[in-house]
C-alpha cells in the first residue's frame, strides 16, 4: 500500500513562527530567558544531530565548538569590530569550521568508542586552553553590545528563535541533496556510501564543519544573551550530556533539537523548585538515551513512526513485486568488445591466497555469471575490482582507463558499479530518496517510475525499512543502474528472493545491456538463475578461473562438477 503524507514544511515552518509570537507575547521575562537558553542548546544540538543523528558518528565536543564562537563574538565586541552582533555571530559560525574539520579527520579512520576518546580529549585540551586564555572582555566585564532591535530579552528570544528556525530549515534543505542522503547511508554502511559513488571522507568532514559551524552560531547567540561569558559556560562535561541529550531527543530532527533544548534547561530547573539536586537532570538524561539505544528509537524517530502511522492514507499500489514470472523472449547475448578487463588479479589475507592471478574479461552488453563453491573467492574478486582491497595486486581496465589505486567511489563514479551480499540499504531512506543517492546524477520522476515498473519495486514513496530484504536488493540493483555503469557487479542479487523471483529477475537482467547499455557480472549460487540470464559463465575455485564459457557446456564439465560436489556428478 502507498502512502500519502498529510502535513507539509510550509505549515510546519508556519506553526513555528506563530508559536515564536505568542510565547513571545505571553511568557514571563524570566521564562522567556531561559527559553532562549534553551534555543541556544538546540542550535548547538541540531549541529551535533548532523554528526551524531545523521551520520552515525560520536562528537564529545561540540561544547568546544561553541566555546569557539563565542569567544571570536566577546572578542570582536571588545575590538567595537564593524558589523555589529549578528555579523559577529555569523563570524564565531565560520571560526570553527576548520576546527570541525580537524576534528573531522580522525573521524576517517575511527569508529565509536574510538572516535568518542579522540573528541572528548580534545575537549578537555579545549577546556584547559580557554580557561588559560580567558574570553576577551570577562575581567572586565565587558558586555557584549546587542543592536537595539534585539536589546530586549523578548525581542532576543524572537531572535534566538529565528536563528535557529533558519538552521532547521538549512538542515532540512541539506538533507535532501546528496550530502544529506550520504550521512543517513554513511551510518548505516560505509561501504555502500562510497559504492554510490560518494566519497566518504568527504560526508564526514562535511558532517563535522556544519556540526561546527552550528556549534559556533549557538556559542555567539549565547554571549549575545549572558552578556559576559567566562569558561564556566563550556565545560567539557556538558559535551558528554549534550551527546547523551541529542541521542535521547533525537537532535537530527528539529523537533528532536527543540526538546531536547528544553529539556536541558527547564528538566534541572524543576529539580530546582523540588529541592532535588540539579545534576540528577544527568541522570534522567542518561536513563533515556539507554531507553533509545536499547529500542533504537530516539523521541523524534518515535514520534516521526507514530505520526506517520496516523497520518497515512492507504492508496492501492500500482505493481507489486510478487508479480508472476513473464518469462520473455529475449535470449542472452554477447557483445564483443571488452569493457571490464582484469589481468593478474591477486589477494591474500595473511596466509590465505583467496586469488591468485584471476584473468576476466567483460564484453560490453554482455549478461555474464561469475559462480564457484563457497569460499572460491567471488566476492574477495568483487571487492578487489571495486577498490575495498588494499593490497591486491593486478590490473583492473574499465573501457580502455585503469582504475588501479583508485578510491572505490572514484571507481563507481567511472562507471563500475556493484551491489552488496549483505544487505546494505540505508533504512531511514523513501525509495526515490535512495534511488536518487544511488544514481549519483539528476534523475527524472519519470525515469524513477520506469525504474520502478521495470523491477517491481511498488510505491516511492515507501521508506526502505518497510521493504522486505528482497525487495531491498532489488532496490540497491536499481539504484545502480540508474548511474548508467559501464559495468554492474552483482553479488547474489537473489538471496532473499523465492524461485519465481529469481526467474523474474534473470529475464530482467536479460534486459539490462540492450535497455542501459551496461554489462553485468552475475554473481550466484542460483545456477538455473545463471543458466537463464548469462550469455558466459565463469567459474573460481580456490581464487583460480577454473573454466569459462557458454553455461550449457562450462557447467557440464567435469571440474566444475567437482568443484561444487567433490566428485565428477555433472550439474548439467
Ligand atoms: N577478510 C578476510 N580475512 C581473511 N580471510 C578472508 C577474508 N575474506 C575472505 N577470506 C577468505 O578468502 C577466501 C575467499 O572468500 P570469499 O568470501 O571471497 O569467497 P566467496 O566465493 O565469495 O564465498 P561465498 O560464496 O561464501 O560468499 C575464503 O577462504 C575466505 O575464508
Amino acid at each position: 500500500m502507498r502512502r500519502v503524507e498529510m502535513t507539509g514544511p510550509a505549515t510546519q515552518l508556519v506553526g513555528a513562527l506563530a508559536a515564536i509570537v505568542v510565547l513571545a507575547a505571553v511568557v514571563p521575562q524570566y521564562w522567556l530567558f531561559l527559553a532562549t537558553t534553551a534555543l541556544v542548546t538546540a542550535i548547538s544540538l541540531s549541529g551535533l544531530g548532523i554528526v551524531t543523528g545523521r551520520a552515525g558518528m560520536i562528537s564529545l565536543c561540540q561544547m568546544s565548538f561553541m566555546a569557539l564562537g563565542a569567544w571570536v563574538v566577546c572578542e570582536l565586541n571588545v575590538l567595537a569590530a564593524p558589523g555589529g552582533l549578528v555579523l559577529w555571530i555569523l563570524v564565531g559560525g565560520l571560526a570553527a569550521v576548520p576546527l570541525g574539520v580537524l576534528l573531522g579527520l580522525p573521524a576517517l579512520r575511527l569508529r565509536g568508542v574510538h572516535l568518542a576518546v579522540v573528541t572528548l580529549g580534545f575537549s578537555a585540551a579545549a577546556d584547559v586552553i580557554i580557561a588559560a586564555a580567558g574570553f576577551p572582555g570577562a575581567t572586565t566585564f565587558q558586555q557584549v553590545l546587542r543592536p537595539a532591535f534585539i536589546g530586549t530579552d523578548t525581542a532576543y528570544f524572537v531572535f534566538a528563535a529565528l536563528v535557529f528556525v533558519a538552521g532547521a530549515v538549512a538542515i532540512r534543505l541539506l538533507g535532501r541533496t546528496r550530502y544529506g542522503t550520504a550521512w543517513r547511508a554513511l551510518r548505516f554502511s560505509e561501504r555502500a556510501t562510497a559504492a554510490a559513488a560518494m566519497s566518504v571522507p568527504r560526508a564526514k568532514l562535511a558532517a563535522f564543519a556544519l556540526s561546527a559551524f552550528f556549534g559556533g552560531i549557538a556559542g555567539g547567540v549565547l554571549a549575545g544573551q549572558i552578556g559576559v561569558v567566562t569558561a564556566q559556560n563550556f565545560d567539557t562535561v556538558d559535551s558528554l550530556i549534550l551527546l547523551v541529550v541529542a541521542v535521547m531527543a533525537g537532535s537530527e530532527y528539529a523537533g528532536g533539537a527543540i526538546a531536547g533544548g528544553l529539556l536541558m534547561v527547564f528538566v534541572p530547573e524543576i529539580l530546582r523548585g523540588l529541592g532535588v539536586p540539579q545534576d540528577w537532570g544527568s541522570l534522567l538524561f542518561a536513563v533515556g538515551a539507554v531507553q533509545t539505544l536499547s529500542t533504537g528509537l530516539s523521541m523524534s524517530e518515535d514520534l516521526v513512526r507514530r505520526f506517520r502511522r496516523r497520518g497515512a492514507v492507504s492508496v492501492p499500489e500500482k505493481t507489486g513485486r510478487r508479480a508472476a514470472h513473464r518469462a520473455s523472449p529475449v535470449t542472452p547475448e554477447r557483445g564483443e568488445r571488452p569493457v571490464l578487463v582484469v589481468e593478474g588479479l591477486s589477494v591474500s589475507y595473511g596466509r590465505i591466497t583467496a586469488l591468485s592471478g584471476v584473468n576476466l574479461v567483460v564484453p560490453e552488453r554482455t549478461v555474464m555469471g561469475l559462480i564457484g563453491p563457497n569460499g572460491a573467492g567471488k566476492s574477495t574478486f568483487t571487492d578487489a575490482v571495486t577498490g575495498f582491497v588494499r593490497g591486491a595486486t593486478g590490473s583492473v581496465t574499465l573501457d580502455g582507463r585503469r582504475l588501479d589505486g583508485l578510491p572505490v567511489h572514484r571507481r563507481a563514479a567511472a562507471g563500475l558499479r556493484r551491489t552488496f551480499q549483505q544487505d546494505r540499504v540505508p533504512p531511514g531512506l523513501t525509495v526515490a530518496g535512495f534511488l536518487r543517492f544511488s544514481a549519483h546524477r539528476r534523475v527524472s520522476t519519470a525515469e524513477l517510475d520506469e525504474m520502478a515498473a521495470f523491477l517491481n519495486l511498488g510505491a516511492l514513496n515507501r521508506h526502505v525499512s518497510e521493504l522486505d530484504v528482497g525487495s531491498r536488493r532489488l532496490l540497491e540493483v536499481a539504484g545502480a543502474l540508474l548511474s548508467r555503469p559501464k559495468v554492474i557487479i552483482l553479488d547474489e542479487p537473489a538471496a532473499g528472493l523465492a524461485h519465481a523471483e529469481s526467474m523474474e529477475l534473470a529475464e530482467r537482467l536479460m534486459e539490462v545491456p540492450a535497455r542501459f547499455g551496461a554489462s553485468v557480472l552475475l554473481i550466484e549460487h542460483d545456477l538455473e538463475m545463471v543458466r537463464r540470464a548469462c550469455a558466459e559463465v565463469v567459474v573460481l575455485d580456490f581464487g583460480e578461473v577454473i573454466a569459462a564459457g557458454p553455461p550449457a557446456t562450462t557447467l557440464a564439465r567435469p571440474e566444475v562438477a567437482r568443484a561444487y560436489l567433490g566428485d565428477e556428478v555433472a550439474l548439467a
